[in-house]
């Protein structure tokens, strides 16, 4: 069975590096001129990317592999997906994305399944840093596929002697806590800029770890994904690492320093996507509702805390 990755960023091209160990891969981007001279990424620099691993630039032959993972942000997967008319019946697509489309709501898999119906869809999440994966450090990932006979086959496909998958059918919970994990990060970021205290980020993550069951609940997830490498696990990494980009933002937003605008930082899109969800649902996002107010500049992390601080006393 043979694999391909769409996107060529840190995270398709550690994937591609990672997998090539078990045989060849082919690691499509828009323009490999570059790659093709450097044998590396260069949003993932200074690791080598394998003679097995075939750099493509052309779609057509990217998608004719078994399975096909889509590692692009999440802002941008559903026009990737608009520009591909074959027909993709017989394959499977793995969602390697973290986030909330803003436009539709969905999540990964939703705008993959919408676009192709009759394809069979995945999710690969969890706590991992892309050179983590390149340099074979060893990492554990979910692969959520709701056909336990499909995600069978993907999870042993897509393993490799450092990179170890867990298999769930639960879709909904596995995606909603990479979407959701990236939001608490950003808002944990900015209490340790802004000086609040591991105290304060300690808080912030038990409280939106609470958020992100009780929304994933509403949607029908399973309370043990989110408990799982999915949710808690990808929330323990990302809120406690200065290597994360959404924890990143937080800390420039905590100290009022400029950040790159071109470093892919999935939670501020989600944080939006998950704000009118709670609006349109009544259900109570606090920590969600912060961080869009706080990443679309209408509020300051001072505002942020007082909010969060004078809500009215409750049970835990
Ligand atoms: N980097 C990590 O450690 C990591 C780990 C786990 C999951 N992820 C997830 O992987 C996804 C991709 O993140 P990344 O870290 O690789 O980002 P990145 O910024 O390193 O790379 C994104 C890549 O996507 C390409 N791209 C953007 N729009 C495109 C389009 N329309 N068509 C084709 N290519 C397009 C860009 O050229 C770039 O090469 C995100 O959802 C992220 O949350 C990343
Ligand atoms: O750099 P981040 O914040 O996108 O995090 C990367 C991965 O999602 C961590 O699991």
């Amino acid at each position: 069975m043979s694999i391909s990755i769409l996107g060529a960023g840190a995270f398709g091209t550690a994937l591609a590096i990672s997998l090539a160990q078990n045989g060849p891969v082919t690691l499509w981007a828009r323009d490999v001129s570059a790659m093709l001279e450097t044998r590396e990424s260069p949003r993932l620099p200074g690791l080598k990317i394998p003679d097995a691993v075939h750099i493509v630039s052309d779609l057509d032959v990217a998608l004719e592999a078994d399975t096909i993972l889509l590692s692009i942000p999440m802002q941008r997967l559903s026009g990737l997906m608009d520009r591909i008319d074959t027909p993709l019946a017989d394959k499977t697509l793995v969602a390697c994305c973290k986030g909330v489309d803003l436009r539709t709501g969905l999540g990964p898999t939703g705008i993959l399944q919408a676009a192709k119906p009759d394809a069979s869809v995945a999710i690969l999440t969890g706590p991992s840093f892309a050179a983590d994966i390149a340099r074979g450090l060893p990492t554990a990932l979910t692969l959520a596929c709701a056909v336990d006979a499909v995600g069978k086959r993907v999870q042993h496909q897509l393993s490799t002697p450092s990179l170890r998958l867990y298999r769930s059918t639960d879709v909904v919970g596995a995606e909603l806590g990479g979407a959701l994990k990236n939001v608490m990060a950003i808002a944990c970021g900015a209490a340790i800029g802004a000086g609040l205290g591991d105290s304060a980020r300690a808080a912030l993550m038990t409280r939106g770890f609470a958020e992100m069951t009780r929304f994933a609940a509403a949607q029908g997830a399973r309370p043990e994904t989110m408990a799982g490498l999915s949710g808690l696990g990808d929330l323990a990494l990302t809120c406690t690492s200065d290597l994360s980009r959404n924890y990143q933002l937080g800390l420039a937003l905590g100290r009022k320093e400029i950040f790159d605008p071109s470093v892919t930082v999935e939670g501020a899109a989600t944080a939006q996507a998950m704000d009118r969800i709670a609006i349109d649902t009544g259900l109570s996002l606090p920590i969600c509702h912060a961080v869009a107010a706080l990443t679309q500049g209408r509020v300051t992390v001072d505002d942020v805390m007082a909010q969060l601080l004078s809500r009215p006393l409750k049970e835990e």
